[in-house]
């Protein structure tokens, strides 16, 4: 047996989801820098789920019934309620979407058609939940989302009560679709792990957001700003990072399994934070992070990946540090649902093998003979 450790390197799924040839990544074939340009993120969900860019007609009836899918049970409010003040944004995300399934009369129908009706409302249902989240431990009222508005509109908006400017709209529907897909990334396979056994659609879900959290995974995001925020000041990147690699530790949003040159995502998050750095007349943490990118790119020959730029980026959105990786969740799992759906319809338990390492031939010993 030969052990591929983190399964590097491994093919082990089919997909015509999204792809990474050479560097490129591309969802249903159509590259990333074109639909961060042109697609809106509803676009980008129609495109993953069902193959094709929808028409106007087709996008009109997919928003309808996404909107008509926002409201979530008053019981998954209650439960949020409960969760103590100072939750861990992601675990809070984790139980009620879990929990969501306790709701749904059609949890465990499995035929394709109910899969994508409970897709449509774990898309339309998560953004409301990660802003309910934001509001409850504040104790502020939630706020209703509009019905003819767009994903990324309505978050903004349920998150702080007011409008939100058209910039900021803008700058979180290119991150949700920058966000979206990528292939067999860990949540995507945890996803994908858990509803070959024929498990339903929520428990797939709930498995990767727990896949997500982790901060070599999504987490990630959030560290990045833990860290700018530790150095504080551009004076202070420099030392910072030395004495970080010195120390061996890892730089939070660089480096990543696939990409070796860099991932193509980053550059769109790069501009992005550059603009909205001087619209809100704050370059601080763009500045601080052209610079760590410059020192760990020199020092150790890393990229930035899609984490390290979306830190400034939602920072300048004014949206706190720990719903960094919930923005992500809402984004990805119009990816997992994809990648669940198509697992659907070919389904094989996904079942490796492990090596074993262990002690052989041990002897059972009665409890009064051991030491
Ligand atoms: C959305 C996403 O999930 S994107 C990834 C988000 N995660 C992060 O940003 C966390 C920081 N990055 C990392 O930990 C890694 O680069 C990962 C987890 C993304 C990829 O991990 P792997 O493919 O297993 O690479 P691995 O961790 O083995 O790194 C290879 C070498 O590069 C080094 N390295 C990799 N990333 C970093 C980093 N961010 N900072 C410093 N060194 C790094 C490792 O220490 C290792 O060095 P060594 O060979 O001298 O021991
Ligand atoms: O593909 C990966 O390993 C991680 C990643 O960049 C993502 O999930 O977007």
């Amino acid at each position: 047996m030969t052990v591929t450790k983190g399964l590097e390197g491994v093919v082990a799924a089919s997909s015509s989801i999204s792809s990474i040839i050479d560097g490129v990544l591309t969802y249903r074939g159509i590259h990333i820098d074109e639909l961060a340009e042109h697609a809106t993120f509803e676009e980008v969900v129609y495109l993953l789920w069902f193959g094709k860019l929808p028409t106007y007609a087709e996008l009109e009836e997919f928003r309808q019934k996404l909107n008509a899918e926002m409201k979530i049970p008053a019981a998954i409010v209650d439960q949020l309620k409960s969760y103590p003040k100072d939750m861990n944004t992601m675990a809070a995300l984790r139980s009620a979407v879990s929990s969501l399934a306790l709701f749904d009369a059609e949890a465990n129908d499995m035929s394709p058609e109910a899969n994508v009706r409970k897709a449509i409302r774990l898309q339309a249902q998560l953004p409301v939940i990660v802003a309910a989240i934001a509001r409850v431990r504040e104790n502020q009222p939630l706020i209703e989302p509009k019905s003819d508005r767009s994903i990324a509109y309505n978050f903004l908006y349920m998150l702080k009560g007011e409008e939100p400017a058209d910039i900021a709209v803008k700058a979180l529907d290119k991150a949700l679709v920058l966000h979206a897909d990528h292939e067999l990334n860990a949540s995507t396979f945890a996803a994908r792990v858990t509803v070959a056994t024929l498990s339903d659609i929520y428990s797939g879900i709930t498995s990767a957001i727990g896949t997500l959290k982790g901060p070599l995974h999504g987490g990630a995001n959030e560290q990045v700003m833990a860290m700018l925020e530790e150095i504080g000041s551009i004076d202070r990147v420099e030392s910072y990072i030395e004495n970080a690699l010195n120390n061996k530790q890892k730089i939070m949003g660089f480096g990543h399994r696939v990409y070796k040159n860099g991932d193509p995502r980053a550059k769109h998050l790069q501009r992005m934070s550059q603009e909205l750095g001087k619209l809100t007349g704050n370059m601080k943490w763009y500045d601080m992070s052209v610079m760590i990118e410059k020192l760990v790119n020199s020092k150790k020959g890393l990229k930035p990946n899609v984490d390290f730029y979306s830190a400034s980026v939602y920072t300048a959105l004014d949206i706190p540090r720990d719903l960094f990786t919930p923005i992500f969740a809402m984004s990805r799992v119009s990816g997992w649902t994809a990648h669940i759906l198509e697992q659907y319809e070919d389904n094989r338990l996904i079942r490796p093998r492990a090596e074993y390492v262990g002690p052989r031939n041990n002897q059972y010993k009665p409890i009064d003979q051991r030491s």
